[in-house]
């Protein structure tokens, strides 16, 4: 077999999966874990970093298994990562201090709240692009040094690390060689300075985090170094947030191209080009990708909370479903949504809200509501946050899209895309491989290795799959939509003062 394989990690909020890729950008094999969420409070979600590191090795090893190939076959490895989730570490013993504090996890809302009513508030949105939200790395490394027994002395000495998952898993490949991160993970933390791309001196000393537990930042492609165990001697060429690798694998490389992926959340990201866009409509300023010494392209993201964790709940939480797929069978049992609408703000809501203090919400109640209203509400909410981003992403960059590229697992489901058409008034279109979180890493990993020569080869490459258009009279139009943002402002303001510091 040549050296011309590359393989990829998606390192997700729920599971971990690893995909082999061809030249052709062909998967050979592919292998998938999940691992537990743990919720020790309302609002609170960690993982344990130890668990998917475990993970990791095994989805890599069955991957490669799957594909037939042995490490020695690949040219590279890149990975995709679950963002902002925070692991503190002791390099010493390669052991976390504490369970990893998930993106979706609220415990930080107090300290996002105190610092946002201090003189420093202005300096984030500013400097880093992000609004003072519990979302974001920074205040969940915080809230570490602050909790975890003499956790802030030893990070001040340079005895603990600190990474997102791409961070963790490189330290742990290279046997804790390497302490990296890449710049699109970075601009996730509310500590990088988005034009710098460094860390923020500013943001640093009013977020209270040591300089010395940080990671060097890197460019999304290039080599940061070898990878032993598993993977012994593959080059490790590529990090990206899962985000933006699916960016880079829907090939959005030019400036007005954007995606919208449905996993556990859903994010839009509209590519803006080489100067970052502010936001005045409550959507984040990121970087898109940044390829070796190339200058960084900048992104405008419109991150929704809770899209596909609502199918996760209907199944495990109510017992509603069996399976992720049932919710489109049951949604069909039912002509319309009944009147039902879902609000679902179980971490609050994101963008384009940002209310920490809203709560979920099923409004429209009545004796006639059945299971399938249920599943129509939480599969049309997704459609309504994606417009409401949509509508302030329009406003932002004074574009209007025509086309929405789409992906993730909820993409699987027909009936979510006629909604997405409909509700959005625009063609949805779904490419043919949707793990374009694995193939972003992968394209970006082959052209740091030279498997592929330029971003156009990439573009060539691109296989279509299918496509939904608005369908008139389907019954989601305007109105419907004007009663979801009804429901919306009866979520907002839920939580009280007393609430908000339990944790509720
Ligand atoms: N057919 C479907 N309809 C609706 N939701 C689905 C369907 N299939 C999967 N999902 C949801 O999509 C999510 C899985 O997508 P994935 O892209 O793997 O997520 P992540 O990367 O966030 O772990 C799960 O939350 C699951 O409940
Ligand atoms: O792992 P996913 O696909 O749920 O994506 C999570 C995002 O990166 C959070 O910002």
């Amino acid at each position: 077999m040549s050296q011309r394989l590359v393989a990829a990690i998606d390192q997700g909020t729920t599971s971990t999966r690893c995909m082999v890729f061809d030249a052709a950008g062909t998967v050979l094999g592919s292998h998938q874990r999940e691992h537990r969420q743990l919720l020790p409070r309302p609002g609170w979600v960690e993982h344990d970093a130890v668990e998917i590191w475990a993970r990791v090795q095994e989805v890599v090893a069955g991957g490669l298994r799957n594909a037939g190939v042995d490490a020695a076959d690949l040219a590279a490895v890149g990975i995709a990562n679950q963002r902002e989730t925070t692991v503190v570490w002791d390099p010493a013993t390669g052991r976390p201090v504490h369970n990893a504090l998930v993106w979706q996890d609220t415990r930080t809302e107090p300290l996002c709240a105190e610092l946002a009513a201090g003189p420093g508030r202005d300096r984030f949105a500013r400097d880093t692009g992000l609004p003072l939200a519990s979302y974001f790395s920074g205040p969940k490394i915080r809230w570490l040094l602050d909790h975890v027994p003499g956790a802030r002395e030893r990070a001040e000495r340079g005895e603990l690390l600190f990474g997102t998952l791409d961070t963790w898993i490189i330290w742990n490949l290279t046997g804790g060689a390497v302490h990296v991160t890449d710049v699109t993970n970075a601009s996730r933390t509310l500590l990088m300075n988005l034009r710098t791309l460094d860390w923020d001196e500013g943001a640093l000393s009013a977020m209270g985090v040591p300089r010395a537990m940080l990671p060097e930042i890197r460019s999304s492609a290039e080599v940061y170094g070898r990878a032993c165990g598993v993977l012994e001697g593959v080059p490790i060429t590529a990090a990206l947030g899962d985000q933006q690798a699916a960016l880079f694998g829907q090939a959005c490389f030019s400036a007005g191209e954007a995606k919208s992926t449905y996993g556990t959340g859903a994010f839009l990201m509209l590519n803006t080009g080489r100067e970052p866009v502010p936001s005045a409509h409550g959507l984040l300023t990121t970087v898109g990708f940044r390829l070796g010494g190339e200058p960084a392209v900048y992104a405008l993201e419109g991150s929704i909370a809770n899209t596909g964790s609502l199918t996760r709940w209907l199944r495990d939480g109510l017992g509603v479903i069996g399976g992720a797929a049932e919710i489109e069978t049951l949604a069909r049992s039912v002509p319309d949504n009944g009147g039902l609408y879902l609000v679902p703000a179980f971490s609050g809501l994101f963008a384009p809200h940002w209310s920490p203090d809203a709560r979920g919400i099923l409004a429209g109640l009545t004796g006639f509501a059945r299971h399938g209203h249920l599943a129509r509400a939480v599969l049309e909410a997704t459609a309504y946050q994606t417009r409401e981003v949509m509508d302030a992403m329009a406003l932002d960059s004074g574009l209007r899209l025509e086309s929405l590229r789409v992906d993730g697992g909820m993409t699987a489901n027909d009936l979510l895309m006629q909604m997405l058409a409909d509700v959005l008034g625009v063609r949805i279109a779904r490419p043919e491989m949707t793990e374009t979180t694995c193939l972003g890493a992968a394209y970006a990993a082959g052209l740091a290795a030279g498997v592929w020569p330029d971003l156009d080869a990439l573009r060539a490459g691109r296989r279509h799959g299918a496509a939904w258009t608005p369908e008139p009279g389907t019954g989601l139009g305007a109105r419907q939509y004007r009663k979801y943002r009804k429901a919306v402002e009866l979520a907002k303001g839920w939580l009280d003062e007393d609430d908000v510091i339990e944790g509720i």
